[in-house]
């Protein structure tokens, strides 16, 4: 299996997904996955607990080697787990010093978009404060920024919002409309039926096999 990352050229799709295949052990978790997302796309991927949503994102950012297929990347991607990623001993705004050196930012830039997005998802006032002493959903806020600093072209969203506050839950799907229409892409899974309308896409994985889910009527992928 091979995951390429192209160069940086603006191409129509952003993930491109042939023949994937994964199993723990002698247990097959999926097959002959295939899918692409088109930059603008915001796709989202169901199915019941345990069908392999988490195992499929974790192949797709390369965390996990799937047992055949291939992923090409045409472009840069953030992502953010199920599990927030996190060193507890760590304040915020040294997690994102962190990530920041790891994409290659500046120091300025990394304190300037770090600023933007903690304002944006209601965070800035835990800059300065250890991961162990915060909450669940502002941990999820950190860990999302994190994904978010290098300004990815793909975000790839594992339940990224199970500890947010209502308000948080608008304004991310606010933000990650607006990035689609800005010509980023977002792949995000989903459980909630009240939210199928928001997607471009959906992809429902289920017996080991991604197809086609369902979507309210009147929205046509
Ligand atoms: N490292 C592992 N080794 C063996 N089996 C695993 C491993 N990780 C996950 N599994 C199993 O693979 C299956 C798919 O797990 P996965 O976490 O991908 O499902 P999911 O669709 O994301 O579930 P959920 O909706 O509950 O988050 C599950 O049965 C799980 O128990």
């Amino acid at each position: 299996m091979t995951i390429q990352t192209m160069p940086q050229v603006t191409h129509p799709t952003i993930i491109e997904v042939h023949g994937l295949a994964k199993r723990y052990g002698r247990r097959r978790i999926f097959e002959n996955v295939r899918f692409t997302v088109p930059r603008g796309a915001l796709v989202g991927i169901e199915g019941e607990n345990g069908a392999g949503k988490s195992t499929l994102l974790k192949c797709l950012v390369g965390l996990l080697k799937p047992d055949a297929g291939t992923i090409a990347l045409h472009g840069r991607m953030g992502y953010c787990p199920q599990e927030p990623l996190l060193a507890d001993s760590l304040t915020a705004q040294e997690h994102f010093t962190m990530f920041g050196a790891g994409y290659g930012l500046s120091a300025r830039e990394t304190s300037w978009r770090s600023e933007r997005l903690m304002e944006t998802f209601r965070c800035a006032k835990y800059a300065r404060t250890r991961v162990d002493r915060m909450s669940g959903g502002s941990k999820q806020k950190i860990n999302l920024i994190a994904a978010l600093l290098h300004q990815p072209d793909v975000l790839v969203l594992d339940e990224p919002y199970q500890g947010f506050d209502y308000e948080t839950y608008q304004i991310f799907w606010a933000y990650a409309e607006r990035y689609c229409q800005e010509g980023g892409s977002v792949v995000v899974v989903s459980h909630m039926h009240t939210e199928k309308h928001r997607f471009t896409t959906m992809l429902k994985l289920a017996e080991g096999t991604l197809a086609e889910g369902t979507r309210p009527e009147g929205r046509t992928s």
